[in-house]
């Protein structure tokens, strides 16, 4: 992955696109994306306005290092080529196409320069997402667990049984190729210890942030997404420990009582760059 994809990703907050006040509010919300959505929380009569509004909101700026993401409507509604366009015009930093299944989807929404972002909310994009995931195109994947649990007819339980699989699949393929997985929202706004237990969960399993519907949430998941205390301890103990003269050349050492292979020192400078460049934007 290049460097200018590697940054922090810890809490993703949509908001609908036809909402003026919250595109002003996530101006000072400590959230490290922005994702505007054209989709499901823009009513069909809205959905041109709202396109209107959001490339506005995007050029204009004030979003200070928030990453901007226009989550387009799906490939083949009438309004797609429009939304991609007002992408492409905007120059936002990512565009977030719903309802993917293959990677012919990727193939078809990509913007030249400008990544793609997939929803994965649909079964069939579960069962293709190695393609998806290798499309060159693809940036990231993004979990839906709303559409999926639908569209599966599972039950959405604190444990998310029904979704572990797809879950797990999802950060599988996109680890296999080097792509950032996000995982989906939450949608109980007012129980932060169940929004928690879902981040811890997705930390977890693999991915790197939360996508979250609405500020209460933000904290909850910058706080379990960010390197602990305790985990940049051991980093820099493992990045000091080869770099002492006795071990520059060494694939293995011991440090505070545990192996370290090179493999850890590469985690390691990620997980200290990582918290740099969160402590750099706060
Ligand atoms: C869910 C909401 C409709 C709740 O709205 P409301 O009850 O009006 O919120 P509050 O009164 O608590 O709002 C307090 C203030 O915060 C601002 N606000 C609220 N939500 C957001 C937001 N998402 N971003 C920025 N700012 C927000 C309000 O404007 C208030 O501000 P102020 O008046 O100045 O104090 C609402 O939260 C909401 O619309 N959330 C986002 C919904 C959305 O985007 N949904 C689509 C993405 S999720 C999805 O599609 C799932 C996926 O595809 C899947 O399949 O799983
Ligand atoms: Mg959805």
């Amino acid at each position: 992955m290049s460097d200018a994809a590697f940054r922090p990703r810890r809490s993703c907050l949509f908001m609908p696109g036809s909402n003026d006040r919250a595109m002003e509010k996530a101006k000072s919300l400590p959230a490290d994306v922005i994702i505007f959505d054209l989709e499901d929380a823009v009513a069909p009569d809205a959905k041109v306005e709202a396109r209107d509004a959001v490339a506005e909101a995007v050029q204009d700026g004030d979003y200070g290092e928030r990453e901007l993401v226009m989550r387009v409507n799906g490939i083949g509604t009438p309004w797609f080529e429009d939304d991609l366009a007002a992408a492409k015009a905007a120059n936002v930093a990512a565009v977030l196409v719903p309802k993917v299944n293959s990677a012919d989807d990727i193939r078809h929404a990509a913007l030249g320069e400008i990544p793609v972002w997939a929803m994965v909310e649909t079964p069939l994009a579960v069962l293709n997402i190695a393609e998806i995931a290798a499309a060159p195109a693809l940036a990231a994947l993004v979990m839906g667990t709303n559409d999926l649990g639908k569209d599966m007819r599972a039950a959405m339980t604190p444990d998310r049984r029904a979704f572990l699989t797809a879950l797990s699949m999802t950060v599988t393929a996109a680890r296999a190729h080097g792509k950032v997985a996000i995982d989906g929202v939450y949608n109980g706004i007012g129980d932060a210890e169940a929004l928690k237990d879902e981040c811890d969960q997705g930390r977890t399993l693999g991915f790197e942030g939360k996508s979250l519907i609405h500020p209460a949430q933000i904290d909850i998941a910058n706080r379990i997404y960010s390197p602990s205390a305790d985990a940049l301890d051991e980093a820099r103990a493992i990045i000091a420990a080869f770099e002492e003269a006795e071990n520059t050349e060494k694939g293995v050492i011991r440090v505070n009582g545990k192996m370290a292979e090179r493999l850890h020192l590469e985690e390691a400078k990620k997980l200290v760059a990582l918290s740099d460049m969160i402590d750099a934007a706060a």
